[in-house]
C-alpha cells in the first residue's frame, strides 16, 4: 500500500494540471462516438445497404415529399441488394427497412417479430406519444393486445353502418355545392379544397357510426370547427422534422421552448374532449340511456358494441385502455380514409377515361336518376371496378406509409442476410408498392392490376407485394369498415359530378403529398361538374 501512494499522487497531480485537456479530450471522444452511432448504422448492421443519414435529414428539413425522397436516396440504396432490405435512421434510431414481398410475409405472419416496445419509450411524452401512445391495440403485443383485440374485433365485424356513411356522404355533397358557388358574378365554379372536405366528412362519419357523437365538421368551414383546428394543429406540430426525427429534444426541452408548450395546451385539451366522449358514453351505456341500445347492429356506433362486448364477458378494458384506444380509432379512423378517397378523387381526375368506367358501373347499379341515392350494402358487393380503383390507389400512395417497427426477438436470416436479435424492422409500405422489381410501371395507375387473375393476384405467390393495411394477426381492424366507406363516398360523387384538375393546378406533372408516417395530397384542388 505505502508503494502504491507515490503513484497515486503523481497521478492526482497529473490528473488536476491537466484537467482541461481530460476534459475536452472526453467531449470529443464522446461526441465522435455519438456522431458515429447517429450517422452510421450500429456495427451489426452493416453488411446491410444504408441510405445516407446526411441526404435523408436535409431532404426531410426541406419537407420534401415522400417519392422523392425515396427516388433520390431510398430506392437507388435498395436497388443494388438481392434481398430488398435496407437500414435507415428513423425516429426510433437506425431501423431495417423491408421491401420484399416475401420477407414482409415472413415478418406479418409469424410470432417472432412483435412490436417494438421501443417504439412507446422513445416518444413518450412527446406530442406523437401523449396523443398515441399507450394501452391501445395499435402498440401493445402479445397476451395484452390479444385481450384487447378480443373486446374490440366484434364491434368491428357487426358493425357496418352503410346508411350513416351514405348520409353523411350527402351532408358532404350539399356542403361541396354550397363551397363551390362562386361569389364572382360569372358562372365560375369554385374548386374544391378536396383534402379538406374529405377529412371534413371522414371525421363525421366516424363520430356518428364509431362513437356515437357529431363532430360537426361538415357544418362548418374546417376552419371554425375546434375538433379539427386543434387535431390539425396538433399532427402540424408533431410532424416538425427536428422533433419528430430528435423526440429527446422534445422529451427534455418541451416546456422551454413556447410553440412546443402552446402545441402541447392543446393537446391536453383535445385529450380532455376526448375523455369526456369516453366518459359520456360509458356512463350512458350504464346507465341504458343510450337509445342507440334499441339499433340493430348495423347502426350501432363501435363504442356501443365494445361496451356490449364487454357486457357480454369478452373481456374488459379500463378507463385508461378505452380511451387509449379511442385516440387510436380517433387518428387511424378518420386521417387514413381521408386520405385515401382525396388521392383515388386525384387519379380519377388526371385519368379521365376510368373516371368514366367507374361512372358506367355506379350507374348500372344505382341507375341515373338526377337525385342523391343512399347505397345499400348489397349493392357497395357489386362495385368491383371501383373496388379495383380503390385498390390501386391504395397501392399507388398508401396513407400508412410505414408500420409500426417491429423487433427481431431471436437471432435469425431473412432472404439469407443475417439479423441479430433485437434489431427493429419496418415494413416499407411505399417503396414495396412502387418497387420496380415487383410491379410492372410502378409509377402508372392501373386498376386492372387487381382484376381477376391480374398482376396482383399472380404476385401473391411471392408474398405479400400489396399491404396497404398491413396483414395477418395486426391487420388492420378497420379496413372492412373503412373500404365501405370509399365504396358509398366514391359512388355517390361519381353519380352526382364529373371533375378535373383546373389548369393550374399544382399537382399537374404528379401529385404532391404532405405528411411523414401518414400521407395526404397536399392542397389538391378539383374542379366539380353536376351531373344533375
Ligand atoms: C384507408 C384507410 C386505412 C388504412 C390505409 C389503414 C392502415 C393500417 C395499417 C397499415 C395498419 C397496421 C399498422 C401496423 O401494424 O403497424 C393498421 C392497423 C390498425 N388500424 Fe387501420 N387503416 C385504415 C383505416 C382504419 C380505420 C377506419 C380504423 C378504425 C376506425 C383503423 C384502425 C386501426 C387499428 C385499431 C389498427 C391496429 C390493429 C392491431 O394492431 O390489432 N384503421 N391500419
Amino acid at each position: 500500500m505505502a508503494e502504491l501512494s507515490p503513484t497515486i499522487d503523481i497521478l492526482k497531480t497529473f490528473i488536476v494540471e491537466h484537467r482541461w485537456w481530460i476534459r475536452f479530450s472526453i467531449g470529443v471522444f464522446s461526441l465522435h462516438f455519438l456522431y458515429n452511432k447517429i450517422t452510421q448504422p450500429p456495427a451489426s448492421l452493416r453488411h446491410i445497404p444504408h441510405a445516407d443519414f446526411f441526404a435523408l435529414i436535409k431532404a426531410i428539413r426541406k419537407h420534401k415529399q415522400i417519392d422523392d425522397i425515396a427516388h433520390e436516396i431510398t430506392f437507388p440504396t435498395v436497388a443494388n441488394s438481392t434481398h430488398g432490405l435496407y437500414a435507415r435512421f428513423d425516429n426510433l434510431g437506425w431501423t431495417v427497412h423491408v421491401t420484399d414481398p416475401g420477407i414482409v410475409k415472413t415478418i406479418l405472419k409469424s410470432d417472432a417479430f412483435p412490436k417494438s416496445v421501443n417504439s412507446i419509450h422513445t416518444r413518450r411524452g412527446t406530442l406523437a406519444g401523449r396523443l398515441l401512445l399507450g394501452p391501445n391495440i395499435l402498440f401493445l403485443s402479445g397476451e395484452q393486445w390479444k385481450n384487447q383485440r378480443k373486446v374490440i374485433n366484434p364491434a368491428f365485424h357487426r358493425s357496418m353502418p352503410v346508411q350513416i356513411f351514405g348520409r353523411v356522404t350527402q351532408k358532404m355533397l350539399n356542403t361541396m355545392e354550397t363551397e363551390m358557388k362562386s361569389d364572382h358574378d360569372n358562372d365560375d365554379v369554385k374548386p374544391i379544397d378536396v383534402h379538406d372536405i374529405s377529412q371534413r366528412w371522414a371525421l363525421d362519419v366516424l363520430g356518428e357510426s364509431a362513437f356515437g357523437f357529431q363532430f360537426n365538421a361538415l357544418d362548418s368551414n374546417g376552419e371554425d370547427n375546434e375538433w379539427v383546428t386543434r387535431y390539425n394543429h396538433i399532427v402540424q406540430s408533431a410532424q416538425k422534422p427536428l422533433y419528430f426525427l430528435l423526440p429527446s429534444i422534445e422529451r427534455q426541452f418541451k416546456s422551454w421552448i413556447p410553440e412546443r408548450r402552446k402545441a402541447h395546451q392543446e393537446l391536453s385539451k383535445f385529450l380532455d374532449m376526448m375523455s369526456s366522449i369516453a366518459d359520456h358514453k360509458r356512463q350512458a351505456l350504464l346507465n341504458k340511456k343510450a337509445s342507440s341500445l334499441d339499433k340493430n347492429d348495423h347502426e350501432k356506433d363501435l363504442l356501443t358494441l365494445m361496451v356490449e362486448a364487454e357486457h357480454e364477458g369478452q373481456g374488459r378494458l379500463t378507463d385508461e385502455e378505452f380511451l387509449s384506444n379511442l385516440s387510436v380509432f380517433f387518428l387511424a379512423g378518420h386521417e387514413t380514409t381521408a386520405a385515401a378517397v382525396s388521392f383515388a378523387i386525384y387519379y380519377l381526375a388526371v385519368h379521365p377515361e376510368i373516371q368514366q368506367k367507374a361512372r358506367e358501373e355506379v350507374l348500372g347499379i344505382f341507375g341515373d336518376d338526377p337525385h342523391d341515392i343512399l347505397p345499400t350494402l348489397e349493392q357497395t358487393r357489386e362495385l368491383d371496378y371501383i373496388n379495383r380503383v380503390i385498390k390501386e390507389t391504395l397501392r399507388m400512395d398508401p396513407p400508412a406509409v410505414s408500420m409500426v417497427a417491429r423487433t427481431a426477438t431471436k437471432d435469425t436470416e431473412l432472404s439469407g442476410v443475417f439479423i441479430p436479435k433485437g434489431t427493429r424492422l419496418t415494413v416499407d409500405v411505399y417503396e414495396l408498392h412502387r418497387n420496380p422489381r415487383i410491379w410492372n410501371n410502378p409509377n402508372q395507375f392501373d386498376p386492372e392490376r387487381f382484376a381477376p387473375g391480374g398482376e396482383a393476384e399472380q404476385l401473391s405467390a411471392t408474398g405479400l407485394p400489396w399491404v396497404a393495411f398491413s396483414n395477418g394477426a395486426r391487420t388492420c381492424i378497420g379496413m372492412s369498415f373503412s373500404l365501405l366507406e370509399q365504396r358509398v363516398s366514391l359512388s355517390m360523387l361519381l353519380r352526382k359530378y364529373e371533375w378535373s384538375l383546373p389548369e393550374d393546378s399544382i399537382h399537374k406533372d404528379k401529385i404532391l403529398t404532405s405528411g411523414v408516417g401518414v400521407i395526404k395530397p397536399k392542397d389538391l384542388f378539383i374542379k366539380f361538374t353536376k351531373r344533375y
